[in-house]
């Protein structure tokens, strides 16, 4: 993780990367978060579904489909490397960021992994366009994938925030609130 210090002018600066990685289940609120934090502390976001399409030149999900989901964990650890020459970005990852050892090595040599810990009702309600979504063809399989990266992502985290029952507003000044408190905002 990134070393902190006290600047010359009081304010707290980080020593390296010091990115913050949102990661939890489809659909939990982490690009919504990740935009609006940024949009508050003046800091860049990016998501790595995004970059990955971009330097992919085609969607996740054509990834997923056509190089299967080991070529999509290797595309979004190239996507990650591409971020280390960057200072301070917030990032919204792919919700199966965590099942890629590489990626997890990555994010924690670049800075602070937060989970958005939710429940799966929740996910499945905000989850934009399930029909082309690669792992929710079935209800089972969707819940069965939840089961399974809960404590990945649990494994993953540096700090937790559980957003169940909290809307946009209240996920926000409390995730704003934490990082804040521990220097890193
Ligand atoms: N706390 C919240 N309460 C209600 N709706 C929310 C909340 N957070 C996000 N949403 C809505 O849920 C939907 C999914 O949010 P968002 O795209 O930020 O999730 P995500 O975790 O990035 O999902 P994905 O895994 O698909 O990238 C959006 O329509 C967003 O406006
Ligand atoms: O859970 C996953 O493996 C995925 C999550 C999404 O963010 C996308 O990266 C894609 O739909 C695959
Ligand atoms: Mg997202």
């Amino acid at each position: 993780m990134a070393q902190c210090g006290q600047g010359e002018r009081g304010y707290v600066v980080h020593q390296g990367c010091d990115h913050i990685f949102f990661v939890g289940f489809h659909g939990a609120g982490k690009s919504t978060l990740a935009r609006n934090l940024g949009c508050l502390f003046h800091r860049d976001y990016v998501d790595t579904d995004r970059l990955v399409e971009r330097m992919a030149g085609k969607s996740v999900c054509a990834v997923f489909a056509e190089e299967g989901a080991p070529a999509l964990r290797a595309r979004e650890a190239a996507a990650l490397r591409c971020l280390a020459g960057r200072k301070s970005l917030l990032v919204s990852c792919g919700g199966g960021i965590v099942e890629g050892g590489e990626s997890c090595r990555l994010m924690h040599a670049m800075g602070t992994v937060v989970y958005l810990d939710g429940s799966f009702e929740d996910s499945l309600r905000q989850i934009q366009h399930p029909e082309i979504r690669p792992d929710f063809a079935t209800l089972e399989g969707a819940r069965r994938l939840y089961r399974l990266r809960r404590p990945l992502y649990e494994r993953e985290a540096d700090l937790v925030l559980n957003i169940r029952n909290k809307t946009f507003e209240q996920v926000c000044s409390e995730a704003g609130q934490l990082l804040w408190e521990k220097g890193l905002l």
